[in-house]
């Protein structure tokens, strides 16, 4: 008998938890999707652990960064993350880049633990799980219509710097494995479920999913079916920059793409009340103090950036608010044959899930992608603003043609929403990439010098 068999029943006694904490305190705020990156790691906990099948443990960690336990004896400020954790005397040599470490101390003393989801064989087993609807624990696997997942599809974990972690099945299928996992739906499986139901084609529809009961309900991954053969608007555009290529008429259907996208979610998330300028402009000044305090090469530029946001209270309100993607640039596009896909509807990773999944105004969207131009034309010198110009020009006048009204008449409202992505990319790359932060710091200093 293994050691491993030692964890039944299903939901591992407390004893099993303290020997993991010592182990991820040092590993998990190394992760790409660890997002406390800024604040030390001050108290770590298992909220809960759920052996899957013998060898892999299903765990949600709580990482605190300081503060006090909140009333009724739940755990202080910090954030919850998801883990599949492989435990093995041996693990094949080829899992060593995703070995955690070796327990120290308790029943498991000696026993090495890594990400499974490293490991070929619990990537498979796991979508065995998935395929057949069902609980373990606390979680519960589940799908919409009974769609026939063939079995022994053979998985690869994709090595992107990503949010989260995602595994593709025999090209068929990509599993997203969320890490901070938020109480409530998460809107990459809201979102595309109920664009499906409008029958829009932009957008994988989910096959399955997997969600928790404890302890909080909770989305923890989704199941869609994979574009073969896409290649996503990042890299087609600086490919395109690269061989001097023309990307007008990918811009212009990207356009397009997302104005069908804007109205595919108007129609399935019906939205009462109109957006609200004031408040907005509120929350984009808030969002700039709380940055200029973390990223002090923000502070000079400060009063130009507010200017941007208390123009929003006296300009044209823009289309009404309405669902949104909330995370929208060229890496959330894919391109395969002649169309282009939208994925991950999750929105901006650090925002409330609370906040993500409210109605906002579209032109945040528009922002996004055209943030994006900028920071493609940004990735060569030297430098080409007339190639973030043109796309700019090609991708609002494609939205208008679908949408019915021109992005590029709101001025006001598009410098205020280009500025508050800004701010947000500045905050994101001083925490994940700081040799990237010149590109976002560069139109921060143009939105707060000359506005446009
Ligand atoms: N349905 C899909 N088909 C093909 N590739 C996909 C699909 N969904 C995601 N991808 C690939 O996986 C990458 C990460 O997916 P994404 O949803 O953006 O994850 P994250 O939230 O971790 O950033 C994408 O950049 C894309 O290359
Ligand atoms: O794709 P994610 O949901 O993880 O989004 C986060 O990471 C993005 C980078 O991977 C980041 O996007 C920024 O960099 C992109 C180039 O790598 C650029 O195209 C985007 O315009 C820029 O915002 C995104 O902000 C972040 O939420």
């Amino acid at each position: 008998m293994t050691k491993t068999a030692f964890l039944r029943p299903r939901s591992a006694p407390a004893e099993h938890m303290g020997s993991f904490t010592g182990l991820l305190r040092e590993w998990l705020p190394r992760q790409r999707w660890f997002a406390g990156k800024d604040r030390p790691v001050t108290d770590l906990g298992v909220l809960s652990m759920t052996e899957l099948f013998p060898g892999c443990l299903h765990v949600l960690v709580h990482a605190g960064h300081g503060g006090v336990p909140a009333p009724g004896g739940a755990p202080p400020a910090g954030d919850c993350y998801q883990l599949l954790l492989g435990v093995r005397e041996t693990p094949s040599p080829r899992l060593g880049r995703a070995l955690i470490g070796r327990v120290r101390d308790g029943s498991l003393a000696g026993m090495a633990v890594y990400d499974a989801l490293h490991d070929p064989r619990a990537a498979q087993l796991f979508l065995e799980r998935l395929r057949r609807p069902g609980t373990s624990g606390p979680l519960r696997f589940e799908c919409d219509a009974p769609q026939e997942v063939p079995a022994g599809l053979v998985p690869r974990l994709l090595d992107a710097e990503q949010s989260n972690s995602s595994l593709v099945y025999g090209d068929e299928y990509i599993l997203k494995v969320f890490r901070r996992i938020q109480p409530g739906v998460n809107p990459d499986l809201e979102v595309p479920g109920a664009l499906a139901r409008q029958g829009c084609h932009r957008v994988p529809a989910p096959v399955a999913w997997f969600r928790t009961t404890h302890p909080f309900k909770a989305t923890l991954g989704v199941l869609q079916p994979y574009l073969r053969n896409a290649s996503d608007g990042w890299t087609l555009a600086l490919d395109a920059l690269a061989s001097g290529d023309d990307f007008t008429a990918q811009a212009h259907a990207l356009g397009r793409a997302t104005a069908d996208v804007h109205l595919a979610l108007a129609s399935a998330f019906p939205v009462g009340a109109p957006g609200e300028n004031g408040r907005t402009a509120a929350g984009m000044t808030e969002r700039l103090t709380a940055a200029a305090h973390c990223v002090p090469a923000l502070q000079p530029f400060v009063p130009g950036l507010r200017s941007a946001f208390a123009a929003l209270t006296t300009c044209d309100p823009g289309p009404p608010a309405q669902r949104i993607h909330g995370d929208l640039h060229l890496g959330q596009v894919l391109r395969a044959g002649r169309e282009w896909f939208v994925i991950d509807f999750e929105g901006e990773p650090s925002r409330p899930l609370s906040e993500r999944r409210s109605a906002h105004s579209p032109v945040r969207d528009i922002a996004g992608m055209l943030r994006s131009f900028d920071y493609a034309a940004r990735q060569r010198r030297p430098w080409r603003p007339e190639w973030a110009r043109r796309c700019r020009e090609a991708y609002c006048a494609g939205y208008a043609a679908r949408a019915g009204w021109d992005p590029r008449k709101k001025h006001g409202l598009l410098r205020a929403y280009e500025t508050d992505r800004a701010v947000y990319e500045v905050l994101y790359e001083a925490r994940h990439r700081p040799d990237w932060l010149p590109v976002p710091m560069a139109a921060i200093e143009r939105l707060a010098v000359r506005g446009d």
